[in-house]
């Protein structure tokens, strides 16, 4: 059977290759896209979208009310995000988000939203299969080695930081690692800044450069060892496959889930 999908940020860097990615699937079917611009065109009006005639919409609501589809890729940024999860929901659509940037907050009223309306939804911050492995594996290393700092490397066009996976990654460390400060007690920044991130005593260092795509280091430092475990994302091929393998888990579910571990990995 076919699945219906619309895709919201179809000229962004992983909306334009997830257009590819469902257009080489024979069971999926791009039915609509939504974009706060082109109102009324089609894709095919875009330069270096595929010549194809799918239209795109700036208003969800209408987009929604008109598509019936089954999926919703949000690949944009986080207010817009949130707002196209939230109204897909009432629609029963179900989302798969790669949009990073959600507060804790958010998340929550979903999810709440989700289970009121019984629609499935996964929210991952990192969709390749790999980074989702690196963050489970530093969940495993974080009960033995609790002394553990993160550093992302990303795009300099990204907006949010630190990453959504940093963020996820510290999140997964917390389950298993027990709460401590590191570093010298008396620590002090000298210039604002210097230490990073903080959460939970887990510092998070964001780099920005161009020439990067997505990467990540967590390092554990323990007496006379150390332990890192490094993911990077080279192209952003690297996240379609976690889509892929989102959306066929997401037909079935009706609820809202958030990391691609709970549906990759036995919890
Ligand atoms: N979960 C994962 O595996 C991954 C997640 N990401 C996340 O995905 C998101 C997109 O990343 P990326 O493609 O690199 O970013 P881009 O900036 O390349 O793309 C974002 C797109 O969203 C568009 N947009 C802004 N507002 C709206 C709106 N109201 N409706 C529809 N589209 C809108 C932007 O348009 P305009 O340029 O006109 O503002 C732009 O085309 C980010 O949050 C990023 O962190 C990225 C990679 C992997
Ligand atoms: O903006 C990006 O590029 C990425 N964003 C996600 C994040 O914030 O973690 C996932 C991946 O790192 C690429």
């Amino acid at each position: 059977m076919t699945t219906s999908i619309i895709i919201a940020g179809p000229r962004g860097k992983m909306g334009s290759e997830a257009i590819n990615m469902v257009l080489e699937e024979k069971e999926f079917s791009l039915v609509a896209c939504l974009d706060h611009k082109y109102a009324g065109k089609s894709i095919a009006d875009i330069e270096g979208l595929p010549d194809i005639d799918v239209p795109i919409y700036t208003d969800p609501e209408r987009c929604f009310q008109e598509k019936q589809a089954d999926i919703l890729i949000d690949l944009t940024v986080p207010g817009v995000g949130y707002e196209h999860t939230e109204i897909a929901l009432n629609h029963g659509i179900r989302p798969v988000v790669g949009t990073s940037g959600f507060t804790n907050e958010q998340i929550d009223r979903l999810s709440e939203v989700a289970k009121e309306t019984k629609t499935g939804c996964i929210i991952a911050p990192n969709f390749a299969i790999g980074a989702v492995l690196m963050m489970q594996f530093a969940k495993m290393a974080a009960a033995y080695l609790p002394d553990v700092e993160i550093i992302e490397k990303h795009h300099d066009q990204k907006v949010d930081a630190p990453s959504g996976t940093a963020v996820k990654t510290a999140d997964m460390i917390k389950e298993t690692r027990k709460s401590k400060k590191q570093g010298h007690p008396e620590e002090k920044e000298n210039m604002s800044g210097a230490r990073g991130a903080e959460d939970d005593g887990i510092h998070i260092h964001s780099v920005r450069l161009p020439g990067l795509v997505a990467h990540q280091e967590v390092i554990f430092g323990g007496p006379g060892q150390m332990l890192t475990i490094t993911h990077d994302s080279l192209e952003r091929k690297s996240f379609m496959s976690g889509i892929k393998l989102a959306i066929e888990h997401v037909k079935n579910m009706d609820e809202l889930v958030y990391g691609l571990e709970k549906i990759m990995i036995q919890q």
